[in-house]
């Protein structure tokens, strides 16, 4: 094992990202909820930090942002039952899962995988490691929020979950080897817009006992 979880983002071989985990976010776009979790990737150069800015390719004009809870794996872990699978979380994360919304759908009428309207350079701004006695979303909802330039986007509770974090883990490591350091996205709730260069985001996590995150990155 090498690295510690507080520096998750440069031990990190896998982003797996949930969607359409929330029925709200599923409305918004007309969408059908999955009887299964969906399930797709971000590759670890998704990842930026602050103080840098989320890029947007020259040639894309319909960025979305999404604000997710990320769940951080401390093993290797494989089909790890529901009660095991509190032990294989090593701690939290806000992230966002930015999005090219018109390429995603051109996508999936052509039934093409989403990598590129996902997994581009910088979408995945993402926040430092949260401990898990800091919040836990396995026993008490955590309030997960975006503003774009002050106004509210997003203001979502992770008890409104579809497939819940333990329910994730048992379906992904099902699967696909989870590794220390992998990340998991576990879907955004509603509020999805767009965003243009020139925009500041803010997101935040509020949880238990008056616990609060935030984070905020320009877009350029
Ligand atoms: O792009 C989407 O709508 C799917 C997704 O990532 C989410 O629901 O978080
Ligand atoms: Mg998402």
């Amino acid at each position: 094992m090498t690295g510690t979880l507080e520096n998750f983002r440069s031990i990190c071989t896998k982003i797996i990202c949930v969607g359409r985990n929330y029925s709200e976010h599923i409305n918004e776009l007309g969408d059908v909820a999955p009887t299964t979790p969906l399930i797709f990737m971000k590759p670890p150069s998704a990842f930026v930090i602050e103080p840098n800015d989320i890029k947007i390719p020259s040639d894309w004009d319909e960025l979305h942002h999404e604000v997710e809870l990320g769940v951080i794996i401390n093993k290797k872990c494989q089909n790890v039952s529901k009660e095991q699978a509190e032990e294989n979380i090593g701690g939290y994360c806000l992230a966002l899962d930015m999005t090219e919304r018109k390429i995603q759908y051109d996508f999936i009428k052509q039934g093409y995988p989403w990598l590129l309207c996902k997994g581009f350079d910088t979408s995945c701004p993402c926040g430092n490691f949260i401990d898990k006695n800091q919040i836990n979303p396995l026993s008490s909802s955590v309030n997960l929020w975006l503003r774009v330039n002050g106004q509210m986007r997003h203001d979502g509770h992770t008890r409104d979950m579809i497939f819940a974090i333990p329910d994730l883990i048992v379906y992904i490591s099902k699967y696909i080897t989870l590794e220390h350091g992998d990340l998991i996205l576990t879907g955004t709730p509603a509020g999805v817009g767009p965003v243009k260069r020139g925009d500041q985001i803010e997101a935040g996590i509020n949880g238990e006992n008056n616990f609060k995150y935030a984070m905020k990155f320009n877009v350029s």
